[in-house]
């Protein structure tokens, strides 16, 4: 039986479904401006769908999770605008439990979402066995109602193991991507403040253009007869390794890496993380044992982690070294090196240091800290990165219009640029580029959905959903929506060039590949600007094809495109 006819059999026992209603945005939108050209808005009033911010009114609904098994809602509320009414499925706690049983492969969770939405609408509560409750959103109204509301220290909520073994062996010490609070905000606004410091984008973007220049020869070095390399899933996740190492240690990781040598340091690194990962995955189909138990999947995982650890303390060393060595030997310490104007102090010195040796230096975070957040940095970025250029790259060989489009883009403004270097400015002037990305990010996108944990009680489609509770938001949903997007199964990059005529506004949470607000992903402007010059560099010297006829990308918790994908380079330089 395939999936979705399974989980039909199963919830037509167990599942009773209130209410399917779905109105479109675009219906709405036409609605609200035929309401503004009537002056039917006061001027204090706001866009009732937009905000949360709005009253609630007595029509509004409580959406009651209980606790004895059983989620109920009232009647579907008919909204302030009167144009939309909610659709809320009422779940059993053991109905649902058993769906998760017949999940085999990660594969299937998002054939499980795109069910729950067609069967029962736009806003789903799901109870799930520990008496956790999810509810699951598809609309970019209601996803900008959470982010609006999710307070000064966001909760994306954590992957179990994760937060089984910090506890047990980290000493409780989550790294950035998993901790809450002020603990979170403490860690992220260290690592934020070193990250985005102006001089240090600039000389991290040099090292990022000599990278991208020894990928190239990379590529030249692995095509066959016809131009086509096969094995372009390893070599770019090796960039995107390097390219965070660069960020991180402002070295790299093997100075030979592009020799692709199995013993190298970075092949090893990656294995360690690919099979850490899946442990992380085969944990969330099962039951949680290794919460009680030191079970295989635990040892495993633990074992994997703390080579990871040892790596990177290690790492932590030789940076060590290179600072002592760097300073001054007449002061005993940076402010001292400071203050005296000395032309070894560290602050002239930081910029040459990568992150993790900056954040040595300040000394807010201890060495335990520094060595998770920093594994932390290279997990959520090497495997992200890598699907998006994979995404771009077949993008371009699908819409050979689009890649002659970028072509022409770049030829003039290079041209142009003195020595035809690129800097970042280089980018303001590329209004096709950044759009292409943006197009690609809508049309192949690398995360499905994005999780908060709710900071306090927020009015959903006339339901109260109680702080506390966990809320799904999936992305992908409104991004390949006609009600959301003119033909939305069309690559188009000019939907989002402003003088276009093709340009739409649409709502500004459908496409949400970084999440959002003080939360969103940290490294956001580094992996569009690795993208920005990967496309430049790559599209300067040839012109790329897609050899074979399919193009699979493997859907699990993040999207990864094929393993055995390849691409045809055929030498084709701007001039
Ligand atoms: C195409 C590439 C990438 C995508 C699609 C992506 C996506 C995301 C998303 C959706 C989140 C959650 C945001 C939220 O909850 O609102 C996130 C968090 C994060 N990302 Fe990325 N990311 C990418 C690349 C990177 C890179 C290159 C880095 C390296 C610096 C990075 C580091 C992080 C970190 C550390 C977090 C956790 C932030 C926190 O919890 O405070 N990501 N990313």
């Amino acid at each position: 039986m395939e999936l979705a006819e399974e989980m039909s059999f199963i919830l037509k026992w167990n599942v009773e479904v209130k209410a399917v209603h779905q109105c479109t945005y675009k219906e709405r939108e036409r609605e609200e401006r035929k309401k503004r050209r009537l002056g039917l808005y006061k001027t204090s009033e706001t866009n009732p769908s937009s905000s949360q911010s709005k009253k609630t009114s007595h029509r509004e609904k409580h959406l009651h999770l209980t606790t004895k098994g059983k989620i109920q809602s009232d009647k579907p509320p008919f909204m302030k605008d009167g144009l939309q009414s909610a659709s809320v499925a009422t779940l059993r706690s053991s109905s649902f439990s058993w769906l998760y049983f017949h999940i085999k492969s990660p594969t299937q969770i998002p054939k499980l979402n795109e069910f729950l939405h067609k069967s029962f609408g736009d806003i789903v509560a799901e109870k799930l066995p520990g008496n956790k409750n999810i509810v699951h959103l598809y609309r970019p109204e209601d996803f900008e109602v959470v982010y609006r509301n999710e307070g000064p220290y966001p909760i994306r909520g954590v992957f179990p193991l994760l937060c089984t073994y910090n506890n047990k062996y980290n000493d409780g010490i989550y790294g950035l991507s998993s901790s809450e609070g002020k603990y979170w905000k403490h860690t992220r606004s260290a690592v934020q403040k070193k990250l985005f410091r102006l001089e240090y984008t600039h000389s991290l973007f040099k090292e990022h253009q000599i990278l991208a220049d020894e990928l190239l020869q990379l590529l030249d070095s692995r095509k066959d007869d016809e131009g086509v390399v096969t094995d372009l899933n390893k070599i770019l996740e090796r960039y995107t390794l390097e390219g965070i190492a660069t960020t991180c240690f402002k070295e790299r990781l093997d100075e030979d890496w592009t020799d692709m040598n199995e013993n190298q340091m970075g092949i090893q690194y990656l294995q360690i993380l690919k099979k850490s990962n899946l442990q992380i995955m085969k944990s969330l189909l099962s039951f949680p044992l290794y919460m009680y138990f030191e079970t295989p999947l635990f040892k495993e995982f633990s074992n994997l982690t703390q080579q990871l650890d040892r790596f990177i303390e290690n790492k932590m060393l030789v940076e060590v070294e290179k600072f002592t060595k760097r300073r001054c030997p007449h002061h005993t310490n940076t402010k001292m090196e400071e203050e005296s104007g000395c032309p070894h102090a560290a602050g002239k010195a930081f910029l040459e240091n990568g992150l993790l040796c900056q954040l040595l230096q300040e000394n807010k975070l201890n060495k335990q800290e520094i060595t998770t957040i920093i594994k932390d940095i290279i997990a959520s970025s090497v495997f992200t990165l890598r699907s998006l250029l994979s995404f771009v790259l077949y993008a371009l060989t699908q819409h050979p219009e689009a890649q002659e489009s970028l072509r022409e883009e770049i030829r003039r403004v290079t041209l142009n640029e003195h020595n035809n270097d690129i800097t970042q400015a280089t980018f303001a002037k590329m209004p096709y580029l950044k759009a292409f990305v943006k197009e690609t990010l809508r049309y192949y996108p690398v995360i499905p959905g994005n999780f908060r944990q709710l900071y306090k009680d927020i009015n959903i489609r006339g339901y109260t959903i109680p702080k506390g509770t966990y809320v799904k938001m999936h992305h992908i949903w409104p991004a390949m929506s006609d009600e959301y997007f003119e033909n939305a199964t069309e690559f188009k990059p000019n939907r989002w060039i402003r003088d276009s005529e093709e340009r739409e506004i649409t709502h500004p949470f459908t496409v949400m590949q970084f999440g959002f607000g003080p939360r969103s992903c940290l490294g956001k402007r580094l992996a569009l600007t690795e993208t920005y010059l990967f496309i430049i560099k790559i599209l300067s010297k040839y012109s790329v094809q897609y050899p074979t006829d399919s193009f699979e990308i493997v859907s699990e918790l993040q999207h990864h495109p094929p393993t055995d994908m390849k691409f045809k380079f055929i030498d084709c330089p701007i001039d």
